[in-house]
């Protein structure tokens, strides 16, 4: 791992901050980065990489287990927008890549995927950020908090109600997100009225010990952004 790390220094020397290389032995594997990553082409993200730790795969397994009894779906995720949601039959605009997905390289920025139970309108995300998200010294940037938590309440609203824009977020960061860390960030659509959506959301560490973040949201739906969902 160490000597992944050294080469990964030589090619990008400011990849990580002296406190990540301080604590480099018990990071996870995203000192592992691949170098295969297409830049083009298809590909959904939303499936295990090479940078993927421990924490995240277990988790990822546990959903896929529980996506036996039908009342769990993983999300395909794929690099834009337009391809995010399976059977949009719409091309893309050339060039456009959608944020969560807009790195070359796997494990450095958003690595996550998501689960959907219709039943409880539901969308719970497994994600592990990167160490192009930081903010305070080996944490999280909290604008990367609020995107994770946007796309995974605003994604749980597209899936329970169809075409929304997110109006209203609050967040509470109660405690810092560690770089590398696998976290489960688990969103409900609370109450529908009329256009209107109110998601909550919260943020946990993957053993469900640490509460990270909480956070409530307001969606409108809207017309503006039609998605197409086959779900
Ligand atoms: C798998 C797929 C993954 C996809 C996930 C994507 C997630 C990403 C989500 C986003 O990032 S969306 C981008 C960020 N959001 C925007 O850019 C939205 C910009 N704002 C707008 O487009 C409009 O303001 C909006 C559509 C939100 C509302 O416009 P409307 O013309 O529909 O609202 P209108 O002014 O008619 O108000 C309707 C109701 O909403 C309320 N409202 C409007 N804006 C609000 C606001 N900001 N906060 C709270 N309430 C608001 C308003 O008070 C009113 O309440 P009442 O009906 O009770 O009177």
């Amino acid at each position: 791992m160490l000597k992944s790390c050294a080469n990964l220094l030589q090619r990008y020397p400011t990849l990580f901050t002296p406190t990540q290389l301080l604590t480099a032995r018990s990071l996870p594997r995203y000192f592992s980065i691949s170098s295969t990553c297409p830049v083009e082409g298809l590909r959904d993200f939303g499936l295990p990489n090479a940078t993927w730790g421990p924490n995240l795969h277990d988790l990822y397994n546990k959903f896929l287990e529980l996506s036996k009894t039908g009342l769990w779906k993983r999300i395909p995720s794929h690099n834009t927008i337009a391809h995010h949601l399976e059977g949009d039959p719409r091309e893309t605009g050339i060039g456009k890549r959608m944020f969560l997905r807009n790195l070359d390289r796997d494990g450095v920025g958003f690595e996550y995927c998501m689960f959907y139970n219709k039943a409880e309108s539901r969308m719970v995300c497994l994600f592990q950020p990167g160490p192009y998200l930081e903010g305070p010294p080996g944490y999280a940037h909290g604008g990367s908090v609020a995107t994770i938590i946007d796309s995974t309440a605003g994604a749980g609203a597209v899936y329970t109600c169809g075409s929304v824009m997110t109006a209203n977020l609050n967040i509470n960061y109660l405690k810092p997100i560690p770089l590398g860390c696998t976290l489960l960030v688990d969103s409900h659509v609370e109450k529908i009225e009329g256009r209107k959506v109110y998601s909550r959301c919260h943020i946990q560490s993957h053993d469900g010990l640490i509460l990270h973040t909480e956070a409530t949201g307001k969606e409108q739906n809207t017309t503006v952004t039609p998605f197409y969902l086959t779900f």
